[in-house]
């Protein structure tokens, strides 16, 4: 693991305590307007955390108050490997109801997957159907999206046209902008937590295994070691490898990152650099020579925006969906077909 002190040897202090003065300054400004910019985005009043969704009465039947694999219900396929726990497609013993299932560990279950996850209440994000203790395992049930995810779709496309990786950014910022209103950091965002509607015209948010709740100002309330917290490490922010308090910021950065996955059907920073990525992702420019292209130049401008470095002047979600709206209307909106002849992914050479 990429250590927070060791992350201080990134951070270049120069010399000069004028110039730092100059930089707190400019810091605090920067501050108080993202601060400004935050009252105008998060107009959703905070809501009480609501008790984990009940178990669908009419579609999951519990027993004497028990689910268990095998009696209530069945495992039928194995989908894929999610935060802390594999994910299965499971049935429903009596009423034949398909959901998906993550079987967690016990000594790796969050609570804050659960909490954070049930305090949500949007058409963008997944519903949470509930959770059950099996044994040395926590099991958490939830709708079944059958277009499956994002980053099954990018696989079997090779990469997806500029009009559809915009589409999807779309609503992925449509629920960043839920989450943080809600100051709900997700901290994994990556294709492979992003659902699709059969028809792959809606795109949904899930695996809230990473997530915390924020702090009254915004920061992260955990240690930035906190074990088994880190997420994606193609797709983190520089401040959270630097173990620097991190901010709702953290998702935007990635969720660019998985715009470039999309564009480019690879993971930002892999065609150039080997694992561990973090000192990269730590000292190199943000990964924007990536930007294909053939990209419509608003649609790079909306990476550009999302891969700012420094979390403040960083957009906030509600901004970078604004203008992916408007590159997605520059490129003449959603035209390409969901499934498209196969497109090789970029090289890079
Ligand atoms: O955090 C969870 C809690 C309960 C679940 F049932 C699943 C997840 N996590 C994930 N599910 C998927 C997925 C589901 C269905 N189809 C394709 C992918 C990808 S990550």
């Amino acid at each position: 693991n990429f250590s927070a002190r060791g992350a201080s040897a990134c951070r270049g202090e120069g010399p000069g305590r004028r110039r730092t003065r100059r930089r707190h300054k400019k810091r605090r400004k920067w501050e108080r307007r993202r601060g400004e910019r935050e009252r105008e985005c998060s107009s959703i009043p905070e809501q009480e955390s609501c008790p984990p969704a009940p178990i669908q009465a009419q579609n999951l039947k519990p027993v004497n108050y028990e689910y268990k694999e095998g009696h209530e219900y069945t495992v039928c396929s194995h989908i894929q490997n999610g935060a802390f726990g594999e994910v299965y497609c499971v049935k429903d013993n009596s009423t034949g109801f398909q959901c998906a299932a993550k079987r967690i560990p016990l000594d790796r279950f969050r609570s804050e997957e659960v909490s954070s996850w049930s305090a949500l209440n949007s058409s963008r994000i997944v519903q949470l159907y509930g959770a059950v203790r099996e044994d040395a395992f926590v099991t958490l049930f939830m709708e079944l999206k059958k277009g499956g995810s994002l980053a099954q779709l990018i696989r079997e496309s090779g990469r997806l046209p500029q009009d559809r990786a915009l589409f999807y950014q779309e609503q992925v910022l449509e629920a960043l902008e839920h989450l943080h209103s809600r100051r709900v950091l997700h901290r994994d965002v990556k294709a492979d937590n992003v659902l699709l509607s059969q028809d792959g015209e809606k795109a949904f948010l899930c695996d809230f295994g990473h997530s915390e709740k924020l702090g009254l100002n915004g920061k992260s309330q955990v240690p930035p070691t906190g074990a088994g917290l880190q997420g994606t490490e193609t797709h983190m922010a520089p401040e959270v490898v630097l173990g620097e308090g991190c901010s709702s910021q953290a998702d935007v950065w990635s969720s660019c990152c998985m715009m470039l996955h999309m564009l480019n059907g690879c993971h930002p920073w892999t065609r150039y650099y080997t694992h561990p990525l973090c000192l990269k992702i730590a000292n190199e420019p943000p990964p924007i020579k990536e930007i294909p292209a053939t990209c419509n130049p608003c649609t790079a401008d909306v990476i550009k925006m999302g891969l700012e470095k420094d979390p403040i002047k960083r957009a906030l979600a509600a901004e970078l969906r604004a203008k992916v709206k408007e590159a997605l209307k520059q490129v003449g909106g959603l035209r390409s077909p969901l499934k498209g002849p196969y497109q090789e992914p970029a090289n890079f050479e």
